[in-house]
């Protein structure tokens, strides 16, 4: 048996595998630990297996799903070795084969997946500078494929969140290493352009990816073979029939969003790594897990081009004047049938599944109904609920009105379907018939008044004698088993009886199992539909959670236009606001940003906990959520292109990487010069206050001239150095802006209201008193800042902190004198004997050695 145990381990190295044995699947050896820590099963010895003792814990058959959870979410795999002989065919141990291997990219069971979120697989290549990206979602039966470069990689993992990345075991690009995503090895070889094209044809059975846009996608091609090759090896035998859409994303036609924006920016973890209160928390009203899983798809992925967020305000437009709580309301008796289809594919799928997805289509006619028409996207969305009539026919006719959880148990099968089946069932109900004349009969025979008939699932059939009546058995009772007071017996008529009911109990199982199969591969044929209605029922449920969130929230329509502007009135920032009136903390103040061709850096200035930050961040949650196609908050909204967000906002330090404060803020600060374009929306939150003042503030000068001059980006520049106030005076697209705060005795109150011009002092002392610092303390800095700012009045020096960059010296060392340059240059290598031309190069070699 360890053989067959060793033959399967070594096919799966690097993966649990669980091994049925009965009741159980066990794990061995190093797996055995690793169980022990991960899942905290009791480990145990047996045997000896090559003069060590076999090392071994075991999981229950009944709890797998529960460890496999576990095991999942910790970025495990586990490979599940079944019984697949018959017990007894063979000499030797049962045959087993792993069926399945369970990995956190390629799940497809409700009950492992997170509802509002789908399991990514993605496939990394390196080829040169070049990085492939193929992934799959297994439940959405789509490939992706994209390229990029090594930089942009660390956006790319954002967007798509993968829970299982393929990558060459000789190659971890740095991103994945930063982005502590769960890695799985692969062999070089695996990654081969040549292959990976040949079997995305294949896969999508096409001739070539031309018509796709895919064709020219080298990198791209080299992972998606190893994508294919392991997604396949984990479905056991099954193939992929499911996976037939493939969508090729290009950086530039998305707006980058990259990782410090999305994690700066809330929009689906808070800075701590919570789920709420974020923009998609606030955002996600929808009805199914279908439609959550698109919200977050459509919020990470939002494009520059502005033809489908059009398309889609047109339809929240249209269900805002029509309704959208009707839709809502079916939405709700919704089930996953994108999950669901994909695990028909899969052949996993489980029969109250499928009574889900049969309620589900019964529905969907007067679903229908309630989506409104007028708008192209909700017309096209409502054609395709409209899928084939025979599926939810079959469903009917196949499945019982309420089917047991799992088909080995029986009772799956509708009455009716089969004939043989419902014969071999008849036998079953014909049981009790045939009992309760046997009990009445035996009673009769033997004068035992209580005398029973009974069945249990160990002991079978057998007749029940309490200890009274003992005497009166007759002699063809053989007994079975001995209680406290009784004991039980069996007769031949009943033996007989037993093997009948029995058989026939095995074979309707049996029977039910292969009718299911043959469901299944019926269903199969209608992937393509089941596909189209899951989407289309995702998009309805979030385009009808945006038309309730607008109405909601009190959301406006933003305008698209073609020359460069952000002009946002009465913007608010929907999370904050959330909460203020959540906790009944106040009204949130609405302010206006505008930004054109002629004004695109706003120096922002104010008190501490003014609202700079809160400001700054609206502005660009609207820009993100008006490029997804959604409402926004704010009463007036026009927008100009955006090709990107980038942020720089103080985050908590990023120990884990050993990066300090401020060589992260250069970093990211230095990226965004280098990334941002004309198109580009840039916050820059207190750029500089990671190092000492003059430091700090003569960084963030420079960087403010370099994106006003040369980036030309739409900047919005918070700073607490006053100094920067000075900035607008030199460069005319620059102003400055303030948040208002009045002083009242000694207290400060903030307005929240961003006003023109610059910011008339700090209140960093006011602030602190509020904070609740001693009074001593706030005494002794109000003193000292007086004493300060006497001192700066009197012996203030003029110095331009924006004019531009000195030319660094060309030749720097020429223009350094240097003796050692002075006699090289008074040599003449003609006039020299080769004696003299040696006593030169001593004396050369002296210079250099003293100037050193
Ligand atoms: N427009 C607003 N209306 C109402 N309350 C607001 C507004 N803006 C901010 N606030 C409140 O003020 C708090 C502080 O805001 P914010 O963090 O933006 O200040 P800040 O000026 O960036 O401060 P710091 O410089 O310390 O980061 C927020 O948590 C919010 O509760």
């Amino acid at each position: 048996m360890m053989q067959q145990y060793f033959r399967i381990k070594a096919d799966h190295p690097d993966t649990l595998v669980f091994y049925r044995m009965g009741d159980f699947y066990e794990v061995f050896f190093d797996d055995a630990r690793k169980a022990n820590a991960l899942l905290d099963v009791t480990l145990t010895t047996r045997g000896q297996s090559g003069g060590e003792p076999v090392v071994m814990a075991g999981v229950p058959v009944h709890a797998l799903e529960s460890y496999l959870g576990k095991l999942i979410r910790l970025g495990e795999s586990v490979a599940i070795a079944e019984q697949v002989g018959e017990v007894g065919a063979t000499k030797g141990p049962v045959e087993r084969k792993v069926v399945r291997v369970v990995t956190p990219g390629t799940i497809t069971d409700s009950e492992l997946l997170a509802d509002k979120q789908d399991a990514i697989l993605l496939s990394l290549s390196t080829q040169g500078k070049t990085i492939g990206l193929a992934w799959l979602s297994m439940t959405q039966g789509e490939i992706g494929l994209a390229q990029c470069g090594e930089r942009e990689l660390g956006a790319w993992l954002a967007r798509l969140s993968p829970a299982e990345v393929l990558v060459d075991r000789e190659k971890h690009p740095q991103a994945v290493l930063a982005a502590r995503l769960p890695i799985t090895n692969r062999q070089a070889w695996h990654f081969d352009a040549a292959l990976g094209l040949r079997k995305l044809c294949t896969q999508l059975g096409v001739a070539s990816l031309q018509g796709l846009n895919a064709q020219d996608l080298p990198a791209a091609h080299a992972a998606a073979s190893c994508l294919l090759a392991y997604a396949e090896s984990t479905q056991g035998s099954r193939a992929l029939t499911h996976v037939k859409r493939l969508q090729v994303l290009r950086a530039t036609d998305l707006l980058d969003l990259p990782p410090a924006t999305q994690r700066n920016l809330e929009l689906t973890q808070t800075l701590r790594g919570e789920t709420s209160p974020t923009l998609l928390s606030l955002l996600d009203t929808c009805r199914t897990g279908m439609g959550s899983r698109a919200l977050r798809h459509w919020l990470l992925h939002p494009q520059r081009e502005r033809a489908t967020a059009r398309e889609r305000q047109d339809a929240i437009a249209e269900l805002l004047t029509t309704g959208f709580e009707p839709l809502r309301e079916a939405l709700r008796q919704v089930s996953d049938v994108e999950r669901i289809a994909a695990r028909i594919a899969l052949r996993q799928v489980r029969p109250r599944e499928l009574a889900g997805l049969r309620a589900t289509l019964q529905i969907l006619p007067e679903l229908a109904q309630t989506v409104p028409s007028g708008a192209a996207l909700l017309d096209q969305l409502a054609e395709g609920l409209r899928a084939s009539p025979h599926i939810a026919e079959l469903l009917t006719r196949a499945i019982a009105e309420e089917p047991a959880a799992l088909i080995r148990e029986g009772g799956v099968i509708a009455k009716g379907f089969d004939e043989e089946l419902d014969d071999l069932r008849a036998v079953q109900t014909n049981c009790d018939d045939f009992l309760i004349a046997l009990e009445t009969r035996e009673r009769a025979r033997t004068g035992i008044a209580n005398l029973r008939v009974q069945y249990n699932k160990v002991h079978g059939f057998y007749i029940e004698v309490t200890n009274s009546g003992l005497e009166k058995i007759p002699a063809d009772y053989t007994r079975r088993q001995t209680l406290k007071n009784a004991e039980r017996f069996i007769t031949p008529e009943l033996k007989a009886f037993e093997d009948k009911a029995l058989s026939a109990n095995e074979r309707a199982l049996a029977r039910e199992k292969m009718l299911y199969e043959l469901v299944i591969d019926q269903l199969s044929e209608e992937m393509q539909a089941l596909g189209r209605l899951a989407r289309s029922l995702a998009a309805l449920d979030v385009l009808a959670g945006l038309a309730e969130r607008a109405a909601t929230l009190n959301w406006c329509r933003p305008e698209f236009v073609s020359h460069p502007c952000i002009d946002i009135q009465g913007g608010r920032h929907p999370v904050v606001e959330a909460r203020l009136r959540e906790t009944g903390a106040g009204e949130f103040m609405a302010n206006d940003c505008r930004l054109d061709a002629r004004t695109k850096l706003l120096v922002i200035t104010g008190p501490n906990m003014g609202g700079k930050s809160t400001f700054m961040r609206q502005v660009a949650l609207i820009a993100l959520l008006a490029a997804i196609g959604a409402y926004v908050p704010a009463t007036a909204c026009r927008l100009g292109p955006i090709d990107a967000i980038h942020t720089r906002i103080g985050a908590a330090d990023d120990l884990a990487n050993a990066q300090s404060t401020f060589m992260l803020e250069m970093t990211e600060a230095a990226a965004i010069l280098h990334a941002a374009s004309e198109q580009s929306l840039v916050l820059m939150d207190e750029i500089g206050r990671g190092t000492s003042t003059f430091d700090g503030l003569a960084l963030a000068g420079a960087i403010a001239t370099h994106l006003h001059d040369k980036c030309r980006a739409f900047t919005l520049f918070a700073t607490h150095y006053f100094e920067l106030t000075e900035f607008p005076a030199k460069h005319p697209q620059a102003v400055n802006m303030h948040v208002s705060a009045v002083e009242s005795g000694e207290d400060i109150v903030f307005l929240h209201e961003i006003q023109p011009g610059p910011a008339s002092r700090s209140y960093g002392v006011q602030v602190a008193r509020l904070a609740g610092m001693p009074s001593p303390v706030v005494r002794q800095a109000r003193a000292a800042l007086e004493a300060l700012e006497a001192r700066a009045t009197e012996g203030e020096t003029q110095i331009d902190l924006f004019a531009p960059p000195p030319e660094p010296a060309p030749g720097t060392a020429a223009a350094e004198p240097s003796e050692l340059l002075d006699a090289l240059r008074d040599l003449d290598p003609d006039a020299l004997s080769p004696r003299e031309a040696l006593a030169a190069l001593y004396q050369l070699k002296t210079l250099a050695a003293t100037r050193a």
